[in-house]
């Protein structure tokens, strides 16, 4: 480019309007980025984060938008989007990143994405159970959800907001209402439980937290979350005092983060970390990786129980199979009858099935006054 010459002298006009917000910028360059030549996103895969400016949504866009499988990342959020979105969108990685903001463009947010990861409700404050968030967060997950069906139904879903052991299955009802519910397709996040484990068994046994592997199975609330021990990789052995020890602080680990921030939220940094990992793994199973292995609460036939977290392979549908949960030690045996009596305790469950139930607690109104 000649010094002096006309499209020098744009680049500068361009350069001197940097400061404003990206809005701003749009309307008052020569330059507008609609023009520009490169539109990217030419390869890779279509995701979409739906809650993207709370305290999970941020980090997990950061770690998305670093992640060479993904190719569109569209940010929805009912507040902050554009402010998240343009900072994300400065980013020098490979995705093109499209904000998204309220809930007149949730459907150009989910149009054909590939991935929807919904982090998006309320988290715990201290003294709550995650069951207390459901009134609120059923509402949410069902109308995003809705969204789904319309513009992406083929889409794999990973579901994190919590109650996440009554928000699967609100998810999985309002696609069955729809008629394009495919269980494959909808997995309820529960990695967190699988990064603890390792955290706190690596700490145990002195050794590198990233050589450890812990399956955890059941649910994800409290004695739902069952740590499997006896089959942690790389093959080793535990006290009953370790067992013990270490049973106890992977059940209570999210209020331990609940408590820690006393009052300021619950795991956002380790939650996103655990998501990435997660979405990273559902994405090399769409790619048609083999061997995908990683645990999630999915509908199952592990149990007698319709819902279930259990190691599952990931493939090119979404899950392709949900692994039995192998041998188990007497402790695990007595873990695995409370989780499940806990599991089938969920009023929600039991209730899926009434007429009007899932408007009713989706409503965001106490839903006990119907239960059966
Ligand atoms: N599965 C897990 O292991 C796990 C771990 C940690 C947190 N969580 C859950 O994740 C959820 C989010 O936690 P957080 O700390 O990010 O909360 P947060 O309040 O920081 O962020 C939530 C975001 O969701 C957005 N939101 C609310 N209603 C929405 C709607 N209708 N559509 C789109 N976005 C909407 C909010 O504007 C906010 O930006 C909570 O329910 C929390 O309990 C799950
Ligand atoms: O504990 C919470 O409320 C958040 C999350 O489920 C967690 O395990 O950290």
């Amino acid at each position: 480019m000649q010094p002096g010459s006309e499209a020098s002298r744009r680049i500068a006009r361009i350069n001197s309007h940097l400061h404003p917000p990206v809005s701003q910028l749009e309307e008052t360059s020569l330059l507008r980025r609609a023009d520009c030549r490169s539109k990217g996103g030419a390869s890779g895969f279509k995701v979409a984060i739906l809650g993207a400016a709370g305290g999970i949504g941020q980090p997990l866009a950061l770690l998305m938008k670093m992640n060479p499988l993904v190719s569109v990342l569209h940010l929805y959020d009912v507040v902050n989007a554009p402010g998240v979105t343009a900072d994300i969108s400065h980013m020098n990685t490979g995705a093109v990143v499209r904000g998204f903001l309220g809930q007149p463009q949730l459907e150009d947010a989910l149009a054909g994405m590939d991935l929807v990861i919904i982090p998006a409700g309320v988290p715990r404050k201290p003294g709550m159970t995650r069951d207390d968030l459901f009134n609120i967060n059923a509402g949410i997950v069902k109308t995003l959800c809705e969204g789904i069906v319309k513009c992406c139904p083929k889409a794999i879903v990973n579901l994190i907001s919590n109650p996440v052991n009554s928000t699967v299955p609100i998810a999985a009802e309002v696609f069955k209402k729809a008629g394009t519910y495919d269980s494959k397709r909808l997995l309820g996040v529960t990695m967190l439980d699988v990064v603890r484990a390792n955290t706190f068994v690596a700490e145990v046994l002195g050794i590198d937290p990233r050589d450890v592997n812990v399956p955890v199975v059941g649910g994800h609330a409290g004695v739902t979350i069952l740590p499997l021990l006896s089959q942690v990789s790389p093959p080793c052995s535990f006290t009953p005092e370790e067992i013990s020890y270490l049973t106890d602080r992977i059940q209570n680990g999210g209020t331990e983060v609940v408590e820690a921030k006393a009052g300021a939220g619950s795991a956002t940094l380790s939650m996103a970390f655990a998501a990435a990992k997660f979405a990273d793994a559902c994405l090399r199973g769409l790619r048609g990786d083999a061997g995908v292995v990683e645990c999630s609460f999915v509908a199952s036939q592990v149990t007698e129980l319709p819902f279930f977290a259990s190691k599952v392979r990931l493939g090119r549908f979404g899950v392709e199979e949900v692994l039995p949960l192998g041998p188990l030690n007497e402790f695990e045996r007595a873990g695995l009858e409370k989780a499940k009596k806990e599991l089938s305790s969920y009023c929600q469950w039991r209730c899926l099935s009434l007429p009007g139930f899932l408007e009713h607690a989706t409503s965001g109104k106490d839903y006990s006054g119907i239960m059966a």
